[in-house]
């Protein structure tokens, strides 16, 4: 199989072109290419797909194999791989996504395409805000908010202190959210700024997620801590995203990087099953 290694701000997938290649079983693949010490190293799998109702389509399988509906850094970089490979020839371009049509617009340089304005929607409050919630045995307030993919935000002082790895699977797997949720830890720095660590679905701690990002950008613009422009901050860098009150839809602005290309025999995988 044919792949191609990109991130957004270090939240990194394997990407295939499925305009060129067939992937039988996406949910195992994801799980073999994710490994980070058997396989090639990646927070999921990322296929690129032709597409009936926009430019192409966004399949999107956490590093677990289960399938998300949207994924902000990935979308940026599929804009770029369809832009730099040729698939599309427009620097504004839809993407199909099992979480609605996103909207593409990329910026380029020298031909190739460094950051990438998504129109992500109108995002949906789905809590009270905020709701209280009993996570092992603590009572916490999050916001609920859906952004083609579900996101509990959790406001705390010392987000650099958490221990993800040991608390993060009771916040996702939590009674209230019965498919499972993408929690963040996030801090007000200023009107701004947001600090930001997210726990996954299906992924455990990754170094960014746009999508999570743009939920909890709205969250804290919902609940007036900060102005309808923020920038959040997040392990592996940092997005813009604003918040149009008016039309209802909120724009995530990042970059999008290729780090290598390969081809990786999935019936030969280092004697490891999976
Ligand atoms: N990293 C992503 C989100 C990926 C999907 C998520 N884990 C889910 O299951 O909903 C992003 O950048 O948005």
């Amino acid at each position: 199989m044919k792949f191609t290694k990109m991130q957004g701000i270090g939240n990194d997938y394997v990407y295939v072109n499925c305009f060129e290649e067939n992937v039988e079983d996406p949910a195992r693949v994801a799980k073999l290419v994710s490994e980070r010490h058997f396989g090639i190293g990646s927070d999921g799998l990322i296929l690129i797909c032709p597409s009936d109702v926009a430019d192409c389509r966004m399949r999107m399988f956490n590093e677990d194999g289960s399938e998300g509906s949207m994924c902000g850094n990935g979308i940026r970089c599929v804009g770029k791989y369809a832009y730099d490979h040729g698939i599309v020839d427009k620097p504004q371009i839809s993407v199909e996504t099992l979480g609605g049509i996103k909207y593409l617009d990329m910026q380029v340089e020298d031909g190739k395409v460094k950051t990438v304005k998504v129109d992500m929607g109108v995002p949906q409050l789905t809590s009270e805000l905020p709701e209280k919630i009993q996570v092992e045995g603590k009572t916490l307030e999050f916001t609920g908010i859906d952004v083609g993919n579900p996101h509990a935000v959790y406001y705390v002082d010392n987000v650099d202190g958490l221990d993800l790895e040991k608390i993060g699977p009771a916040f996702e797997m939590h009674e209230r959210f019965p498919d499972r949720v993408n929690s963040e830890f996030i801090r007000v720095i200023d009107r701004k700024h947001l600090q930001m660590r997210v726990w996954e679905r299906g992924s455990g701690e990754t170094w960014a997620c746009g999508t999570g990002a743009t939920a909890s950008a709205v969250a804290s613009m919902m609940l007036g801590l900060v102005d309808d422009t923020v920038e959040v901050q997040l392990i592996g860098g940092n997005l813009e995203i604003t918040w149009d009150r008016e039309s209802g839809h909120v724009y995530m602005t990042g970059p999008a990087v290729e780090v290598f290309s390969g081809e990786i025999d999935l019936t030969q995988y280092n004697g490891r099953e999976v």
